[in-house]
């Protein structure tokens, strides 16, 4: 076992999620329907291992457990982005306010489904495990593992990241 778990996670059967900033930055390669298909599925990726139920609620009055925004350098917490490259994105654990939320360095070079750029599924399952609970794995080829790793075709989760999450949500019992 190399997965790490944080002391907090949702205590309730549905998290609802929000998209409250898409990114402005001129000649992005990916659209906001791209990016709202790889956030969906992102969720789908974690949602077929554990009871948990996850609820997309756009532009609710209600604040959103999780809301995703993408932002550049400061931008209101204390984990100022550094530009291109370098860290790409950052999650916070469950929690009210900030916990769960997840941000996206806007300068990146976002893609989806190609192998040059930053692939935004890839970055979105990742920040997801944390806004779930999980930590950094020591796994390489867990999702969880703290390095970028590129696009990969038919993404799915490490056995790694699986038991990490069950530990926390219990496994999905297909009917
Ligand atoms: C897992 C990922 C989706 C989220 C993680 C951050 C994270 O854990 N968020 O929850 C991330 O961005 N890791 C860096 C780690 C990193 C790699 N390098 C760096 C150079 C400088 C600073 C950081 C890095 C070497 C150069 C490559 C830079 C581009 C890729 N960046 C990374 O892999
Ligand atoms: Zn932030
Ligand atoms: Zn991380």
């Amino acid at each position: 076992q190399h997965y790490t778990v944080s002391q907090s996670f949702w205590n309730k059967k549905v998290v609802t999620y929000d998209i409250v900033q898409y990114p402005t930055r001129y000649g992005l390669r990916v659209s906001a329907s791209e990016i709202e298909i790889a956030i969906h599925k992102a969720f789908k990726i974690w949602e077929q291992h554990i009871e948990l139920e996850f609820s997309y609620q756009p532009n609710s009055i209600e604040k959103a457990d999780i809301e995703i925004s993408f932002v550049s350098n400061n931008h209101g917490d204390s984990y100022p982005f550094d530009g291109p490259g370098k860290t790409l994105a950052h999650a916070f654990f469950p929690g009210s306010g900030l916990g769960g939320d997840v941000h996206f360095e806007e300068e990146e070079d976002w893609s989806l489904g190609e192998y040059n750029g930053v692939d935004i599924l890839y970055v979105a399952v990742h920040e997801l495990g944390h806004s779930l609970g999980l930590g950094h794995s020591s796994v390489y080829g867990a999702v969880m593992y703290p390095m970028y790793r590129g696009y990969t075709p038919n993404l799915q989760l490490h056995s790694d990241d699986i038991s990490g999450i069950q530990t926390m949500y219990g496994r999905k019992y297909e009917v």
